[in-house]
């Protein structure tokens, strides 16, 4: 299927954030300032980077969600359709006829205990403390380098005041992905081609893989994302806050092989309420402003309804 083809390997940045000590405790240090220089480059050329985390993460940790995310899409279908929520994309779905191997739960907030626990309980009501504790364990670390790569963004464009405002309106979500064989030995649709909506997504994988992306120049490129790293997606609200000097790199899941995928993606977004306004540093005359004050809630029930690549622009470009 010519449609689905991409050949090329990808040419996305790889950034060490764990041989170079790169920490929270480096911030400040000439490594650190490094750091942030490539991470911007990469969100502006690229939109999406792979960040190799090594030891920031355990492996028995990496493990453990990895069987955890397992045992949950194991749980027989009338239970795992009890997880149902009225915002966009977080309700259990699977079956869906356009991405019919797909199977995901978008769980709000499980950096907190509390709602990681309410999840679990609504999953195994006899509970399950150790699906608990690694789903809270791996988001709360996925979120804290979510915040490390907001922040050298910030960093690098001189504009770190705002970090303190930005994290204190965010929320953050969960999404366990399964992706099934597809049917034939043919490469098959996983996910249809989309920018994520939010800040930015931070991806964990098992060891199959699948995801592609879109580069500016027009190629779908295979991402081979190799163990012990996360790929760093900039969403459409970053690339709206930045004035579109941060680019949403449109990606997509395709399915080969006889192996299932599975994935965890720990999802900054805006609080709801929050209204998404281009800070005045990013406007000059080189760069006009692009996009009108917006609430993120408003652009994802538009998205929900009026789905389309130029969703962002038709909705708040200006
Ligand atoms: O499964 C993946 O690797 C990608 C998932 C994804 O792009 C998404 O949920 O937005
Ligand atoms: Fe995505």
């Amino acid at each position: 299927m010519a449609q689905i083809m991409a050949t090329e390997a990808a040419q996305i940045p790889v950034l060490d954030f764990c041989k170079g000590g790169v920490g929270l405790e480096q911030e400040g240090s000439e490594r650190w300032k490094e750091m942030s220089r490539k991470v911007r480059k990469a969100c502006e050329n690229h939109g999406c980077f792979l960040l190799m985390y090594g030891e920031l993460i355990p492996m028995s940790l990496r493990d453990e969600m990895l069987m955890a995310t397992k045992a949950l899409f194991d749980l027989p279908e009338d239970i795992k359709q009890k997880h149902r929520s009225s915002k966009p994309y977080c309700s259990y779905s699977g079956n869906c006829s356009v991405i019919p191997l797909s199977q995901s739960f978008g769980i709000n907030d499980t950096t907190n205990l509390n709602a990681a626990q309410a999840f679990t309980n609504l999953m195994w009501p006899q509970g399950n403390p150790r699906f608990c504790e690694t789903i809270n364990s791996m988001s709360s670390k996925m979120l804290e380098l979510n915040f490390i790569v907001l922040r050298m963004i910030l960093e690098s464009f001189g504009i770190e005041k705002y970090y303190d405002s930005q994290v204190a309106n965010t929320a953050n979500v969960f999404r366990l992905m399964k992706y099934k064989v597809p049917p034939n030995d043919d490469a098959a649709i996983g996910l249809v081609p989309h920018t994520d909506k939010n800040i930015l997504t931070l991806l964990f994988q098992n060891d199959v893989q699948g995801l592609e992306v879109l580069t500016k120049e027009g190629n779908w490129v295979q991402v081979e994302i190799p163990e012990g790293s996360f790929v760093v997606m900039v969403g459409d609200a970053l690339k709206a806050w930045s004035n579109g000097r941060l680019y949403a790199a449109r990606h997509r899941v395709t399915m080969r092989g006889d192996k299932e995928r599975y994935s965890a993606g720990l999802f900054l977004l805006p609080k709801e309420e929050m209204v998404i306004e281009v800070p005045q540093e990013f406007i000059d005359k080189d760069h006009p402003l692009l996009y009108r004050p917006f609430k993120y809630a408003d652009y994802l029930t538009y998205f929900v309804s009026n789905v389309s690549d130029d969703a962002l622009e038709i909705y708040a470009g200006v």
